[in-house]
């Protein structure tokens, strides 16, 4: 028996519904072109980066307006059962995946709060499509959610997410990452993309 004082709780509803007062913003002008890739931030993220033997490499494309879509191969590598896809890394997933819509606002942000739903296993193998869209801002808080299918755009629904980002300074990174891996990534290729495009100064 625990007591709740041991897991801090907000409380209250779920945070990831938009209030009724949300707003749902332009796509910033800057963001690729619907149909264009929205590249990785950092070559050494688990998700989306290309410098990670076991990585996911989700690869993410820009939709219309303030959605995109994004594709990862579940590899041996990711299992949780036996020739399943673990759970905890298939939210993973969404969390980039749902994480890189804010290159379409062009506001660095980090996930607050993040839902999923698992609605069918995820063999090894088998190729996940996201869909992910901006569902409402308000002040620095960004709503979104996404879908997971199996094996095609149109497939059986794997999961269903929902999150909520909060928009941070630049300096959420730089002050708070291992100086190391800061001072390395001022060099990361993709670092440096995503920098000119979030218009921010390192
Ligand atoms: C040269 C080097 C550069 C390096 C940078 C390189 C690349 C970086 C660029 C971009 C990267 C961006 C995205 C990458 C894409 C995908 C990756 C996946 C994203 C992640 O994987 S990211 C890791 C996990 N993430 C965290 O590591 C966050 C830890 N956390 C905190 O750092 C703070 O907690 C923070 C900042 C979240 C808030 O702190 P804060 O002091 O700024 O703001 P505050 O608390 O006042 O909240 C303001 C309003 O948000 C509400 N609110 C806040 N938190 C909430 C929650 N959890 N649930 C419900 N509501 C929440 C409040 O209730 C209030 O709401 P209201 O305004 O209505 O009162």
């Amino acid at each position: 028996m625990t007591s709740d004082a041991a897991i801090p709780s907000r409380g209250g509803l779920l945070p990831t519904t938009p209030p009724a007062d949300a707003v749902l913003p332009e796509r910033n002008p800057n963001a690729p072109a619907p149909g264009q890739p929205i590249p990785s931030h950092y070559t050494r993220c688990f998700v989306c980066g290309d410098d990670h033997d076991a990585g996911l490499r989700l690869e993410v494309i820009a939709g219309e307006g303030l959605s995109l879509t994004g594709s990862f191969t579940v590899s041996e590598h990711h299992q949780g059962a036996p020739g399943l896809a673990h759970g905890g890394l298939l939210t993973a997933a969404f969390d980039d995946a749902l994480g890189s819509l804010n290159w379409l606002l062009s506001a660095p942000a980090v996930t607050g709060r993040l839902e999923t739903d698992f609605r069918r296993p995820v063999p090894v193998g088998s190729t996940l499509h996201i869909r992910a869209e901006v569902v409402g801002v308000k002040g620095r808080k960004v709503f979104t959610k996404a879908v997971g299918r199996l094996g095609s755009a149109d497939g059986p629904v794997a999961l269903t997410a929902a999150a909520l980002f909060i928009q941070v300074p630049i300096e959420h990174f730089t002050s708070n990452g291992r100086p190391e891996d800061v001072a390395k990534a001022r060099e990361d290729r993709a670092v440096r993309r995503s920098v000119e495009n979030l218009e921010v100064n390192p």
